[in-house]
């Protein structure tokens, strides 16, 4: 095997975006993938999931219109849905190897453990490098109580053929959420267990206690401060048990209570690279504390939330920085949505912290129901926080919740980033009537 300048370990967002921009470099790249190329957001992750929201979403807003011009909101076939999610999913694994390979990129099928600072096995394959960078994700955590075997995971209900009659969620999070509102509105009895009453704890407190009433009004039923010590199999699928005396049965049991870096089956403690259960160890320059070993994506231990386009930013900057680029690595503000319905957003300073300082800050809240935006569409709950900076009157930070928060979010990002005050925006023509054009009066 020849040798590469730079090896990168994991195809998912992160992995496959660096290797484009170091090729475009003229470097000699190869990559080196155990599992599906493309990684976790294309095979099991944001864009399944966001094809089986298209139905979950049409049934929902069609929903909201019966008696106003709808008569009924159509059903979900869940087994035809999931039928349509496969033609996305099956080419991204053939099609992303065939296009890394296209571009001159070595492709590399196994799965790495390190040798050396400069040698990894993938597999039986022996790969050497000037530098490595370690992209490898994470995976689904699973709590360890007796019975863990009897979870499901993530990735198991986007290949779920058929939508069992009951499914259970421990643990509140972004997964919880988004596939609790798919599985209530294709038709199933929907729990889920959270250990504390907390869920979301990203998000600012009233927001979630919004979203959580509008899920329950959709059914969902929450079970907070409980905390699972035991699943049992039965005749009738299982049961959740708790040392308090909590029970209940369900046909499904999703663990949904976090993901795991995978940074502990590379042999990383044999080449000085530091890790924990929260990731891998790196500077702000992305090197771990092994000075030719490199990490981006999920798999890094970060405050910034684990995201596809953050893996991408990382990757960017890493590829600017191999060619001759000082400087530390700057976030911009990170937007983030829970695909709920409806949806939840965020980005920048949150209100809860706004709040706590209120001689910086002044927090703007607008109930958005009655707007024409969302009164047209019959929507029972849209919702935005507005935080500005008192001392530039810039916008500083956002939560919008609403079926368009999810792209109304993201022209706040671009205002936070580019500091844009009220007076900056209100020179843009927004097309009308569209939900950005709400923008003048929210900023
Ligand atoms: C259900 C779900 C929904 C999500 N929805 C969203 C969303 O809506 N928006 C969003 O921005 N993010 C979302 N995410 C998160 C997003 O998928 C991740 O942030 C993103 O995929 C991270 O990219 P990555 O390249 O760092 O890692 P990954 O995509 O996880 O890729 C890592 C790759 O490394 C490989 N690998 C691991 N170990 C080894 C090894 N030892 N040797 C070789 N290869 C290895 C893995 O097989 C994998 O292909 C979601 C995640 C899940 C699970
Ligand atoms: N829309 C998106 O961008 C999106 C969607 C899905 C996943 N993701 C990514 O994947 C990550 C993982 O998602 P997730 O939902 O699994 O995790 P999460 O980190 O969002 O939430 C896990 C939740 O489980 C709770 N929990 C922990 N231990 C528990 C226990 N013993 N019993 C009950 N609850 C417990 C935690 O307090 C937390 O609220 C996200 O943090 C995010 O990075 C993003």
């Amino acid at each position: 095997m020849d040798k590469f300048d730079v090896a990168i370990i994991g195809a998912g967002p992160g992995g496959s975006a660096l290797a484009y921009a170091l090729k475009a470099q003229n470097l000699k790249v190869a990559v080196i993938e155990e599992n599906l190329w493309g990684g976790t957001c294309p095979n099991r992750g944001c864009d399944p999931k966001k094809v089986l929201l298209a139905a979950v979403e049409a049934r929902r807003h069609s929903a909201y219109l019966v008696g106003k011009g709808l008569q009924s909101a159509p059903n979900i076939d869940w087994p035809a849905l999931i039928k349509f999610e496969k033609t996305f999913t099956d080419p991204v694994s053939d099609g992303t190897k065939a296009g890394l390979k296209k571009a001159g990129i070595t492709v590399i099928d196994g799965s790495v453990k390190f040798v050396d600072n400069h040698t990894v096995l993938a597999d039986q394959t022996k790969v050497i490098a000037d530098k490595f960078v370690v992209a490898t994700g994470a995976r689904p955590g699973l709590l360890d109580i007796d019975g863990k075997k009897h979870f499901r995971t993530s990735t198991d209900f986007l290949k779920m053929t058929n939508m069992p009659h009951s499914v259970s969620f421990v643990g509140g999070g972004y997964i919880a959420f988004e596939f609790a509102a798919m599985a209530i509105t294709a038709g199933a009895e929907v729990h889920i267990i959270h250990h504390n009453d907390r869920p979301l704890k990203a998000f600012a407190k009233a927001d979630v206690n919004q979203l959580v009433s509008q899920l329950e009004e959709q059914g969902v039923r929450f079970h907070f401060g409980v905390d699972i010590s035991r699943i049992e199999k039965n005749a009738d699928g299982y049961e959740l048990v708790s040392a308090q005396g909590f029970s209940l049965q369900t046909d499904k049991v999703f663990c949904t209570a976090g993901r795991v870096p995978n940074d502990d089956t590379l042999d990383l403690d044999k080449v000085g690279v530091e890790f924990s259960k929260r990731g891998i160890k790196v500077d702000d320059h992305l090197q771990t504390t092994a000075k030719n070993i490199f990490a981006i994506g999920d798999v890094v231990d970060k405050s910034q939330p684990k995201l596809t386009p953050v893996s991408g930013f990382e990757a960017q900057y890493l590829a600017e920085s191999f060619a001759g680029e000082t400087k530390a690595i700057q976030y911009p503000a990170i937007p983030t949505v829970v695909y709920g319905t409806p949806r939840l957003a965020k980005v920048g300073v949150g209100a809860e912290e706004a709040q706590t300082q209120k001689n910086n800050y002044a927090v703007q809240n607008f109930d958005l129901t009655g707007w024409f935006t969302y009164h047209r569409l019959n929507e029972p709950l849209a919702h935005a926080t507005v935080i500005t900076s008192k001392k530039t009157g810039a916008v500083v930070g956002a939560s919008l919740m609403s079926g368009e928060a999810d792209d109304l979010i993201n022209y706040f990002a671009m205002a936070i980033n580019r500091q844009l005050t009220p007076e900056n925006l209100k020179q843009t023509i927004f097309a009308y009537p569209t939900a950005a054009s709400d923008l003048t009066y929210l900023m």
